[in-house]
């Protein structure tokens, strides 16, 4: 089978360094391009020596347009407005898009729906086995249990990350929201703080914690009357985000395009 070629985003960041690395460990793909913002001090400089792996000739780049021609896709961990200029590229060219990118407003997912109707774009906020099997479990674990199981997020994250609450812990959310047959934007609680009154019941809590260099750690609790169950995700390597997001890569590009996200890739839609 003929090596899928990928242009990988934000080259120069932490996920992209990773992603770099992912593929040359791995037989299926090449790297056709990494890019950076376009000011970024980053250009020009090599992509597998960011990456630790030693120099393999990808220089940084600002502009994909002269490597979309020699690509199949582009898989983007970045910032929401580089990612959806990213989107609409894609569906100029008709490429496989994997973002992977967390923080999107409402209307920011309106552009990329719009993008994938020319693209096959493959979009979750953890391109993780785990997460999405614990998406799966939450989503389970939701609909058996009644509403006197108070649901609450917490989530962790290094102290460099600019978005919250994660884009992992608004998938929980959504698919415990699904699980009940509610919907998250009406019965979200991001902050609390004061004299907040009782939680009223059905309302589904997030909490943040940031700080060190935590990849990443999720727990999805089920707090009840005298008992709690709690669902949890550690992820101790970026490694296993890039390793997802390439899976996905290879798998969109046997897709028509549209919209799909990682529980339509690791067919757990139907869990
Ligand atoms: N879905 C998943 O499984 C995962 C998602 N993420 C998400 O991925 C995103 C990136 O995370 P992380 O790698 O830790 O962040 P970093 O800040 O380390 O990397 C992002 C990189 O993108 C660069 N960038 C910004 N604008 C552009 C542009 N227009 N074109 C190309 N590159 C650009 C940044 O440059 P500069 O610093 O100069 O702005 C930076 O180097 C976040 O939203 C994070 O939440 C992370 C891990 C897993
Ligand atoms: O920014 C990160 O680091 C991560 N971001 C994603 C998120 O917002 O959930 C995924 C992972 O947890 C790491």
């Amino acid at each position: 089978m003929a090596e899928m070629r990928l242009i990988v985003t934000g080259a120069g960041g932490r996920m992209g360094r990773t992603l770099v690395k992912a593929i040359a460990e791995s037989k299926d793909f090449t790297l056709a391009g990494a890019l950076e913002d376009a000011r970024s001090p980053l250009i020009g400089w090599d992509a597998g020596h960011l990456a630790g792996i030693g120099e393999n000739g990808v220089k940084l780049s600002g502009d994909i347009a002269p490597l979309l021609a020699n690509a199949d896709g582009i898989v983007d961990f970045t910032a929401p407005a580089a990612s959806l200029e990213y989107a609409a590229r894609a569906a100029a060219t008709g490429k496989v898009h994997v973002i992977g990118t967390t923080g999107m407003s409402a209307g920011d997912d309106g552009k990329v729906a719009e993008a994938a109707k020319g693209a096959v774009i493959v979009k979750s906020g953890n391109m993780s086995l785990g997460v999405n099997l614990l998406a799966a479990l939450t989503k389970r674990v939701a609909k058996t249990l009644d509403q006197i199981y108070d649901i609450e997020i917490l989530e962790m994250h290094h102290n460099q990350k600019v978005d919250a609450p994660s884009g992992t812990a608004l998938l929980l959310g959504r698919a415990a929201a699904e699980g009940r047959q509610i919907d998250l934007n009406q019965r979200s609680v991001r902050s609390r703080d004061g004299h907040t009154g009782a939680r009223e019941p059905g309302d589904i809590g997030f909490a943040t914690l940031r700080g060190g260099s935590v990849v990443g750690e999720h727990t999805v609790m089920f707090a009840g009357p005298a008992e709690r169950i709690e669902l949890t995700h550690k992820a101790e390597d970026r490694m296993i985000f890039a390793r997802g997001a390439l899976h996905a890569a290879l798998w969109a590009k046997k897709q028509k395009p549209g919209l799909y996200s990682m529980m339509d890739v690791l067919g757990l839609k139907d869990f």
